[in-house]
């Protein structure tokens, strides 16, 4: 069955890739709220459409098909009942302070034709949106708290696509996600895996309604039949149990998962943060952190039962056993200086986007491991990054692919 799915490995070609385009919800930003909201700094807004662009175009110039988040949505509003469907899910997730403010975010919302709707979801509402609406002064007296600027929070992550579900195979896991903040992104694949015509089809190997977390960068298909996964501060290990146990039993192709644990913070938050695979025998990774790993190895044995063992050895000697290669290059960040790896990886410089084996996208700022990477005889497009690096995820965080060549 036609899917819209197909993505059996990190290093495939690339045809065609998941985007959002970075929107009103970084002028939502304010220096009290960043920390909540998992951003650094603020982007400058146009500065970040810009340089957002630049990525989209260096991959339509490889062939790449680029889609945005946005049109998945608007697609999927099929009928009046899922729009509303999607208004009074989205009501219910906003943390609104009372039943009148629901009502006015309510009556905001109705007024906006499809995609505006969408876009102003994602945006956040800000209080004084509201107060320029009709209707009657007491739903805009009470309720609303006195001193919070917003009626809804925005959802500023939301170019970091990887994250709130993610491809694996011809299906999809939608994610149940470690902070109430990027929970809410996760609604808009709800919505795009059950009623766009083109998507609706996809098995689903998790669900945002699990009750432990799980998130899209930790993820990792390395091959056809192996998948990584981090055990990260976003991911827990029961998650993980329960994907595996779906992947490897439904998936008919996929026959073992590699978890990862890597330490758990802010700048490791997912396995993707320090390590991603750039050809089929080459892989970047933040020297910080080797020492740190241990990785674990789920098959199923008899009756579907789990077996789970851990490795020993050295992370290049893993990859090669699972992955049947006769050799396995690292790549440290930074060139393996202290400073530089610390550096480049707080700005994303493991995290690199293949489009092919062996041709990646990275961030120009990265230019220490950048040389490393060509060096290693991997072609790399690098875009800009002054902003969009400021919300902690590079290429890779913010790309979902939808369909790659097998690798
Ligand atoms: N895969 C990734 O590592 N995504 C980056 C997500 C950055 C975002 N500010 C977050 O903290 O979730």
């Amino acid at each position: 069955m036609e899917t819209g799915i197909h993505n059996t490995s990190e290093i495939g070609r690339l045809r065609k890739v998941l985007l959002h385009r970075p929107g009103q919800e970084l002028e939502n930003l304010m220096p009290e709220y960043l920390e909540r909201l998992l951003f650094d700094d603020i982007p400058y807004l146009k500065e970040a459409q810009a340089e957002h662009d630049a990525f989209a175009q260096c991959l339509r110039d490889a062939g790449v098909e680029v889609v945005y988040l946005i049109d998945l949505v608007v697609n999927s509003l099929t009928s009046p009942e899922v729009r509303q469907e999607l208004v009074t899910q989205f009501l219910k997730e906003a943390d609104l302070p009372d039943e009148a403010a629901g009502k006015a975010v309510a009556e905001y919302l109705s007024e906006l034709d499809d995609r505006a709707m969408v876009s102003a979801m994602m945006a956040g509402i800000r209080r004084s949106d509201l107060r320029k609406q009709g209707g009657r002064l007491s739903d805009h007296l009470s309720g609303l708290e006195e001193g919070y600027p917003f009626a809804v929070d925005p959802m500023p992550n939301l170019y970091f696509t990887r994250d709130p579900f993610a491809t694996i195979g011809t299906g999809v896991s939608i994610h149940k996600m470690h902070t109430v903040t990027r929970n809410r992104e996760t609604l808009f694949g709800r919505f795009i895996f059950e009623h766009n015509p083109w998507y609706q089809n996809a098995p689903r190997w998790y669900d945002r309604s699990a009750s432990s977390s799980l998130e899209g960068g930790d993820i990792l298909v390395l091959s056809p039949q192996v998948l990584a996964v981090g055990i990260s501060q976003r991911t827990e290990g029961d998650s993980i149990d329960q994907l595996a146990q779906t992947v490897l039993s439904q998936s008919k192709t996929f026959q073992k998962v590699l978890a990862f644990n890597i330490p758990k913070s802010r700048s490791f938050m997912h396995l993707d943060t320090v390590f991603t695979m750039v050809d089929r025998d080459k892989f970047t990774v933040h020297p910080n952190i080797l020492s740190d790993i241990t990785v674990f190895v789920m098959e199923l044995g008899e009756n579907q039962q789990m077996q789970i063992r851990q490795e020993t050895g050295r992370l290049e000697d893993i990859l090669k056993e699972h992955l049947g290669l006769s050799q396995v290059t690292l790549i440290p960040c930074g060139q393996g200086s202290v400073i530089d790896a610390a550096r480049e990886q707080w700005s994303d410089g493991s995290n690199t986007l293949a489009i092919a084996p062996g041709e990646v996208v990275v961030y120009t700022r990265n230019h220490v491991t950048n040389r490393s990477l060509e060096e290693a005889g991997i072609r790399i497009h690098a875009i800009p990054s002054a902003e969009l690096s400021r919300g902690r995820g590079g290429p890779r965080c913010m790309s979902m692919p939808l369909i790659r060549d097998d690798p």
